[in-house]
């Protein structure tokens, strides 16, 4: 892919200083992201993922802030913007989709007044036109009669529709990225389905890169091009969705795979990964998955692990599946 990436995380920590102690909820991590890729950010409830995602949206609830690194958008740092810059970039060239959708709508005012709001809020033009964009946005994820349902306030939608608008309006301003937050996650498996493919077609069509943040590996698997997985604030594994889901190097990445359907071995039952997400207050020394990994040394409940890099792939563990330095090396999925 040619030129630099739309979007670099370098270094990047947000933490919440509380009463008992600073809670590093995003912790060293490092992102690239290409104009029109997708990249699913996977990880256990707590892993940090949302925060890394409103780190990016400079939208983070006091007292969360960011604590360290670098975020740049098309080569802007966004770490230093005032609340006025930011909200320029917002909505127009990154946009947020959440997994309730009544975060971005507006219960009291009619889906026509709140579209025609975000376009004007960023382009000179007029009712009509940003109406005939509203309309036009919203037989894009596909609402049918949108030219009536525009006139709808979001209560009159279906949860599947109100999702819809909600994509529409994230995509109103034609964003270069877009961060979406378990969008579908509340949704049935069936509406779930049609929602995935009709982001996939538009970031495709559009090259509107994608961060897609779930805490379901396979939905991942099927949507991005390259997969990052969280655990305690930090990226233990990172690369091509393939290459990750074959050839796990990081446990927790095999323990994932190995609890969905289909990534046990045959005949094996489906197996959860034992223990609990680290209290991320009081973190355990060393690698944070240590205490629930089925293959730790000594090393790992002393020293956190750096990035290890082969070409595109990168994790973070000291004896990593695969390279024959694991002791569970044989026991890798096929
Ligand atoms: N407002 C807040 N105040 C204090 N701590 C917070 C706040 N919001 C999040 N955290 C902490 O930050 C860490 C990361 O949370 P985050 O919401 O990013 O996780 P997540 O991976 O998105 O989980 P989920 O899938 O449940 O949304 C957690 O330990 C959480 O308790």
């Amino acid at each position: 892919m040619s030129g630099p990436p739309l979007l670099q995380i370098r270094n990047l920590e947000t933490s919440f200083p509380l009463p008992h102690g600073m809670l590093r909820a995003v912790n060293d991590v490092t992102i690239e992201l290409n104009r029109g890729e997708i990249l699913g950010l996977v990880g256990e409830s707590g892993s940090g993922k949302s925060i890394l995602g409103f780190s990016v949206m400079n939208q983070l609830v006091a007292p969360g802030r960011i604590t360290g690194g670098s975020i740049k958008f098309d080569g802007q740092e966004l770490t230093n913007l005032s609340q006025r810059q930011m909200r320029e970039l917002r909505g127009k060239r990154i946009a947020m989709i959440f997994q309730d959708p009544m975060m971005t709508l507006n219960p009291v005012l009619r889906i026509d007044v709140q579209m025609v709001e975000a376009i004007q809020a960023h382009a000179r033009v007029s009712h009509a036109e940003a109406l005939a964009r509203a309309r036009d946005a919203l037989a894009m994820v596909g609402i049918p009669s949108p030219e009536e349902r525009l006139r709808s306030y979001p209560h009159q939608f279906s949860g599947g529709m109100r999702q819809r608008v909600a994509i529409a309006i994230a995509l109103l301003n034609e964003p270069d990225l877009i961060i979406a937050d378990e969008p579908t996650t509340a949704l049935d498996v069936t509406i779930q389905a049609q929602i995935l493919s009709e982001i996939l077609r538009l970031s495709r069509e559009r090259n509107i890169a994608l961060i897609w943040i779930s805490h379901d590996l396979s939905v991942v698997s099927r949507l991005a091009d390259r997969v990052a997985v969280m655990y305690g604030g930090r990226i233990v594994e990172a690369g091509e969705v393939r290459e990750v889901i074959h050839a796990p190097r990081h446990p927790y990445t095999r323990g994932l795979i190995e609890s969905l359907p289909g990534g046990a071995k045959r005949g094996e039952r489906l197996r959860q990964i034992s223990g609990t997400p680290p209290n991320m207050l009081f973190p355990p020394p060393g690698c944070a998955f240590s205490p629930r990994c089925p293959l730790r040394q000594g090393l790992c409940s002393e020293i956190a692990p750096d990035v290890s890099n082969e070409d595109s792939h990168q994790f973070r563990c000291h004896y990593p599946l695969g390279t024959g330095i694991s002791k569970g090396s044989a026991h890798e999925p096929a």
